[in-house]
């Protein structure tokens, strides 16, 4: 596929880059490798869509992207299908991804219509005083390769809702769905230029787009580490910045906790996405009295899971993004195995870029999958005396995105959620995530929130506004 700028399919005639299924290493297309003056180009659309589009009415915007939600409906199974070719999940998780980016549009075509502003007292009676909001202009999008269309439309659905023009660097691995989104948003009447696709250079892209003062924000799911490029890149021009970065997801389950209901949420949380998901459960800490019959139960439920071509109906688990992926998780599990843990299902066992899902005991903080994000199908158990031991294990960490807590006593949820330094805390509920409500991490997890009403304010400007009369 070629890429998108200004409505028109575009980037013929430049060198491309072959896009890959990891399943099977078949190339199942090719997109142009954009750089600079194509950054500039999808810009300078950008930037001339933004007035008419900012001027539209909020409700003819909603209608827009009402139009936009039923079309990707009515290509659900086609965009699950191309995202799993691209990206390995299983195409049950695919079809979900859709229905979830999906969510993100509706939702915003709703919001978009509720960004009020306000009035204020003014100290003397010859004043009136007005806050109102508007867009804050051209957005640039760069998202990652682990879900390819919800991490479009959960920014670009608030920033289209608002009157914000867009422009996109989808991640080199999965361009296909982001390019496929694109095209079915002109066929719902979104006007050319206000969502800009490009492919191919990720530095030189977001170089040329974080120099161009035409560009007001920027937005960005990834690595911590590409993230704080972007961060003091961004600087140079003080852009508004969004960051959804990597995690450390800890998942306590406490003595009183419904060991059942802890061991589904905990393996829906850790091998969704073959764990590649920034929410991912990362390490266990089981309360030491429990430990043996949640072990137990967790190797079971994860000796079901199904690994293999995410194209087959029966597949949990696709395969890995790529062979750096695997890598890291089969030295997370050799570094856990060379100090003392137990393989208790799994191991570091690979086929292609297939791995099969692995559960260690009796790991200690020091080991690696401790310390850093697997990003990958590996469960390490680890337990705890105490519950202030477990809290304080849990925000030990740079990062803090996603936590778990598993107990039974409500109470005692409540204020152990309150001392979890993390943006998300899911209280006996591995999948917190929904449009609704805000998304995003503490410390080195990022700034900014999306989803809800919070996500919406990411891509909105206050002017107060004093008259005199
Ligand atoms: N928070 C999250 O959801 C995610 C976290 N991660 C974490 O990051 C690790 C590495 O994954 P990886 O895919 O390399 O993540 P990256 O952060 O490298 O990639 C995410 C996006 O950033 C782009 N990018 C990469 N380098 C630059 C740059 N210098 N300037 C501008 N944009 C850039 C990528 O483009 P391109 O693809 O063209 O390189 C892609 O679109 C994972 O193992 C995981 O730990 C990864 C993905 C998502
Ligand atoms: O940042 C990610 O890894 C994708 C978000 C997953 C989610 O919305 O639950």
């Amino acid at each position: 596929m070629n890429f998108f700028i200004n409505g028109k399919w575009s980037g013929s005639g430049l060198e491309t880059i072959d896009v890959t299924n990891p399943a099977t290493g078949d190339v199942i297309d090719t997109v142009p490798r954009g750089s600079t003056n194509e950054a500039n180009e999808a810009a300078t659309a950008a930037h001339k869509a933004l007035q008419s589009w900012s001027g539209l009415a909020a409700a003819e915007r909603s209608n827009k992207l009402e139009k936009w939600f039923n079309l990707i409906n009515e290509n659900h199974e086609e965009l699950a299908q191309t995202m799993t070719k691209e990206q390995g999940k299983s195409i049950h998780e695919a079809r979900g991804e859709i229905t979830y980016a999906n969510s993100f549009i509706k939702w915003y075509a709703e919001e978009g219509k509720r960004v009020y502003g306000e009035t204020i007292p003014a100290s003397t009676p010859d004043k009136r005083l007005f806050v109102t909001k508007q867009p804050v202009g051209v957005v640039a999008a760069i998202t990652p390769w682990n879900f390819p269309a919800a991490m479009i439309t959960r920014k670009v659905a608030p920033a289209l809702a608002v009157g914000c023009t867009t422009i996109i660097k989808p991640a080199t691995q999965t361009p296909l769905t982001a390019l496929k989104l694109a095209e079915l948003s002109v066929k719902a009447g979104i006007p050319e230029g206000v969502i800009n696709v490009v492919t191919g250079a990720s530095s030189e892209i977001s170089q040329a787009w974080q120099e161009d003062t035409r560009v007001r924000k920027l937005t960005f799911t990834g690595s911590t580490e590409v993230g704080k490029t972007l961060m003091s890149g961004a600087s140079e021009t003080v852009k508004k910045i969004s960051l959804e970065l990597g995690g450390h997801a800890p998942v306590v389950v406490l003595e009183d906790a419904d060991i059942d209901n802890a061991v589904q949420q905990a393996v829906g949380s850790k091998f969704r996405n073959g764990g590649q998901t920034c929410v991912c459960a990362n390490r266990i800490y089981v309360a030491e009295s429990i430990e043996e019959e949640f072990t137990n139960k967790l190797k079971k439920a994860v000796e079901e899971l199904k690994v293999g071509n995410g194209l087959d109906e029966d597949t949990d688990i696709g395969p890995m993004i790529d062979e750096d992926a695997v890598d890291k998780v089969i030295s997370h599990i050799e570094d856990a195995k060379s100090q003392g843990a137990k393989v208790v299902t799994g191991g570091a066992k690979k086929d292609g870029l297939f791995l099969t899902p692995t559960v260690v005991s009796g790991v200690t903080e020091d080991m690696a999958c401790m310390n850093e994000e697997t990003f990958g199908p590996l469960a390490p158990i680890s337990t705890f005396k105490t519950e202030e031991e477990a809290i304080h294990r849990a925000n030990n960490t740079i990062y803090g995105l996603a936590s778990y807590l598993f107990t039974r006593d409500v109470s005692k949820a409540i204020r152990l959620a309150e001392k979890l330094e993390y943006g998300i805390v899911g209280l006996n509920d591995g999948g917190p995530s929904t449009a609704q409500a805000p998304f995003g991490g503490w410390k080195q997890s990022g700034i900014g929130r999306e989803g809800g009403h919070h996500g919406i304010d990411e891509f909105l400007e206050t002017k107060y506004i004093s008259l005199k009369i």
